[in-house]
């Protein structure tokens, strides 16, 4: 494959997982570009998802090598995974419907305030921190104390992507952001994907939508039965060539 760059954030060198006889990936080399839009893109069961995995910890790989900014790394879970600075955004968010956006946003890292031996969740603190990283990130939602089962499903999703971005993500994954959005709010998150990239944050999108592909990515990765077939800066591409690349139509690496 082409060299990991030395502003690779991230990358893999040859990985390979299999599941009971599938052969899910197949000796595959990555790499992201710090402060870059990263795409990965391919066909349903084509590897994008495990190789993700296997990237931050919830599957280990069977053979390969990884690293993170600029160490290697093998996560052994996803908790190690967001320790070193990998946020991952779901298909299925993992929000807590009943709990406000403020709650959502400090979930598992709330601010707490010690006077003597007592301590105390300080709500003030969260309040504002919320309320300023919202308004940063241009995102509107009713209200900081808003409960997130009465927000739009793009407003979850942002809200997803901003929790990511408070926890102090250097590099956030996001598998089919807008999968399940109508034109607008898919127009909304695109914005905010836009706006973490201008903040310096990394991004690896896996998508199936090319126009949003060729919007947002700065390097497309595409990945056909487990392994990658051909990665392309999306100014030098297009969507005729990377369906050609999904389907195999097109035998370019
Ligand atoms: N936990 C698992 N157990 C068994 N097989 C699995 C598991 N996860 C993935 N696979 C298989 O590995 C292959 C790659 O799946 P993967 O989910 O990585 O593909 P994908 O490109 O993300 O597909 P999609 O776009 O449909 O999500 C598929 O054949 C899939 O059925």
């Amino acid at each position: 494959m082409t060299d990991a760059p030395a502003d690779t954030i991230l990358s893999c060198t040859g990985l390979s997982k299999h599941f009971a006889g599938i052969r899910a990936l197949n000796n595959v080399d990555f790499f992201a570009r710090r402060g870059e839009i990263t795409a990965v893109i391919g066909d349903n069961g084509a590897g994008k998802s495990t190789l993700i995995r296997c990237l931050v910890g919830v599957h280990t790989p069977d053979s390969g090598s990884t690293t993170f900014d600029g160490k290697p790394s093998a996560f052994g879970n996803p908790d190690d995974a967001r320790q070193a600075g990998i946020e991952t955004v779901h298909q299925n968010l993992a929000l807590v419907d009943e709990l406000t956006v403020m709650q959502n946003l400090f979930l598992n890292r709330e601010i707490v305030r010690r006077i003597g031996p007592f301590a105390f969740l300080d709500r003030g603190a969260m309040r504002r921190e919320a309320g300023a990283l919202l308004s940063r990130l241009s995102i509107n939602v009713p209200s900081v104390k808003s409960r997130v089962r009465r927000l739009s499903g793009g407003q979850r999703q942002a809200i997803s992507i901003c929790r990511a971005v408070g926890a102090g993500a250097k590099l956030v994954v996001m598998d089919e952001p807008t999968a399940a959005l109508g034109v607008q709010e898919t127009a909304n998150v695109e914005g905010l994907i836009t706006r973490l990239k201008a903040e310096g944050v990394s991004v690896i999108l896996i998508s199936h939508n090319f126009d949003q592909v060729m919007r947002l990515a700065s390097q497309i990765w595409v990945m056909r039965a487990g392994q990658v077939v051909a990665t392309r800066r999306a100014s030098e591409t297009s969507g005729n060539e990377l369906v050609a690349l999904i389907t195999g139509a097109s035998r370019a690496a």
